[in-house]
């Protein structure tokens, strides 16, 4: 382990304990028995800032052990006990806001600000999650049979595996983590190995707020490795992951074996739909935010940005302007709009997908690369003339890249938002009370947002129709992904049972 650059990243800390390069299993901070690691990059610099081991397969194999014991405690706990326990740990989190926001930055390359918000966000469903879990209530059902009474009690489902990505490092795990929790279910995370230390400090903050051994255990290792483990193993109930569709499909099938309740969240396409009633430049400031947050990395991004034929060219004039004022930086400097993207071969994907539409006839309104401050940056693009044949419009570019294209009525921007395999989000932005109400109807999406950029919360039932996943986290159904139903049925009650 290299200890000089481990020193920097904690000397940047106010509690360098929240810096941990070990797994964490069964309440101990835990090393790789077979000695493999995998160094930990800053991506806007491109300096390694620590290290992290890899686990054996029997260690892997060990997380189950741990949370399978810890679990006939946890789920005897009452709801308030374990509400009481996750609250301490969301105001340790609100406490350490600063420190685990500079980690994120580091690790993930956000700006400080946008880390900043991403710990609120995160701390937010630990709160949430928190009192939900005192609501998990079970029916009582008019009995069809006589001197029977029937009914539902809900039940942790059990040990619960949790795959996130690095996009958004702390808050994906807490989403997922809190609502498992409060359930009674004990969790396994398998962070993304580009941003495995917010996970860690998570862990650390965990422990100090009293949650106890084999709940909260960060497993690290080889991806494809670990989740394959996880995925076989049968003591493992559900599954619920947050990445790409093509990862997601694989796990999906991994989980069949062993039949686990499996969430997805998924990549997304996400159409930006500007009607003609409205301001150009109100509506393209929006899309301009809707599209560059995290550099474009998030899976919410406003993709293919549909602009009514009437307004289209000053839409792109007003979108230029405001992009052209964006600026990219290092996350930690002051006044920085876009961080790097998180490594080099997303760069290459970017400039790929930038040329593809190029080559296709799309023209690059803006976006010049000479600028970059590093090769980890990309500077936003702007291009137009965007059709349905290019890859800005069918992959999800994950980039700082705007595609924008003019449509001429309701219906064909329907198809034309439709036109793809993701169904997570969706954007409209109009006046018009009939056109919201029909394009919300016909938009084939999870999440339809309306004249909001931000969208997002603990309240909210988050997730994506078609290829964008399967399951809702956060809101009122977040917690019913770790919860089994139980019937009950108690029969030979005599007349006193009613009906
Ligand atoms: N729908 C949502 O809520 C949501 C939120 C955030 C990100 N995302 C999506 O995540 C994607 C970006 O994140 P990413 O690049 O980290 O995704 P990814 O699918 O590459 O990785 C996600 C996780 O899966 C692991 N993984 C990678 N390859 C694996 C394999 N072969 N087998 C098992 N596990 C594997 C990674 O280590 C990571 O922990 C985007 O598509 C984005 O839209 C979706
Ligand atoms: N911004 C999303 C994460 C997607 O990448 C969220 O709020 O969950």
């Amino acid at each position: 382990m290299n200890m000089k650059l481990s020193k920097t990243l904690s000397t940047l800390l106010d509690d360098p304990r929240l810096f941990r390069q070990y797994a964490y299993v069964d309440g101990k901070w835990t090393h790789g028995e077979g000695g493999r690691e995998e160094a930990v990059f800053d991506p806007a610099t491109g300096e390694a800032l620590g290290h992290i081991p890899w686990l054996e397969p029997e260690q892997i194999r060990g997380a189950v052990d741990a949370a399978e014991a810890a679990f006939v405690h946890w789920r005897a706990l009452r709801a308030d006990e374990r509400c009481e326990r996750l609250l301490a740990w969301y105001d340790l989190l609100q406490a350490n806001r600063e420190d685990l926001a500079t980690i994120m930055t580091l690790e993930q390359g956000k700006p400080l600000p946008d880390a900043r918000g991403e710990v609120e966000y995160g701390a937010s469903f630990v709160r949430w999650f928190a009192e939900e879990g005192k609501r998990t209530y079970g029916d009582t059902i008019p009995s069809h049979i006589p001197n029977a009474a029937l009914g539902t009690i809900k039940e942790p489902v059990g040990i619960a595996a949790l795959i996130t990505p690095w996009n958004f490092p702390l808050a994906m795990i807490t989403r997922k983590a809190a609502a498992a929790m409060a359930a009674g279910c004990p969790v396994i995370v398998k962070p993304a190995g580009e941003t495995p230390f917010s996970a860690l400090a998570l862990a650390e903050l965990a422990e100090r707020a009293g949650i106890p051994a084999g709940v909260f255990n960060v497993v690290l290792g080889e991806a494809a490795e670990v989740s394959r483990i996880l995925c076989a193993e049968e003591r493992v109930k559900a599954l619920s992951f947050t990445g790409s569709t093509r990862v997601g499909r694989l796990l999906l099938e991994q989980c069949a074996n062993t039949v686990k309740r499996v969430s997805l969240e998924l990549g997304g396409n996400a159409p930006f739909i500007v009607g003609p009633d409205m301001d150009p430049k109100e509506a393209a400031y929006a899309a301009v935010a809707a599209k560059f947050q995290t550099a474009g990395q998030d899976c919410l991004a406003a993709n293919r940005i549909l602009v009514h034929e009437s307004i289209h060219d000053a839409f792109v004039e007003q979108f230029a302007e405001r992009m052209a004022a964006l600026t990219v930086g290092n996350g930690l400097e002051s006044e920085i709009d876009l961080g790097p993207l998180i490594h080099r071969q997303a760069v290459e994907k970017a400039a790929s997908i930038v040329d593809d539409a190029i080559s296709r006839g799309a023209t690059l309104a803006a976006g010049d690369q000479s600028a970059a401050p590093g090769p980890n940056f990309f500077m936003p693009v702007l291009l137009t003339g965007v059709t349905p044949q290019m890859k800005v419009w069918n992959e999800e570019n994950f980039a700082p890249v705007a595609g924008i294209t003019a449509y001429s009525d309701d219906d064909q921007v329907i198809e034309m938002a439709n036109d793809t395999e993701y169904g997570l989000a969706a954007y409209v932005y109009t006046h018009d009370i009939r056109r919201i109400w029909k394009l919300l109807r016909a938009l084939e999406y999870g999440m339809v947002s309306v004249n909001s950029v931000k969208m997002t919360g603990p309240p909210v039932p988050f997730g994506g129709v078609k290829q964008s996943g399967l399951g809702r986290e956060g809101g009122i159904t977040g917690i019913d992904e770790y919860l089994e139903t139980k019937y009950y049925c108690l029969g030979a009650l005599g007349s006193v049972s009613g009906s």
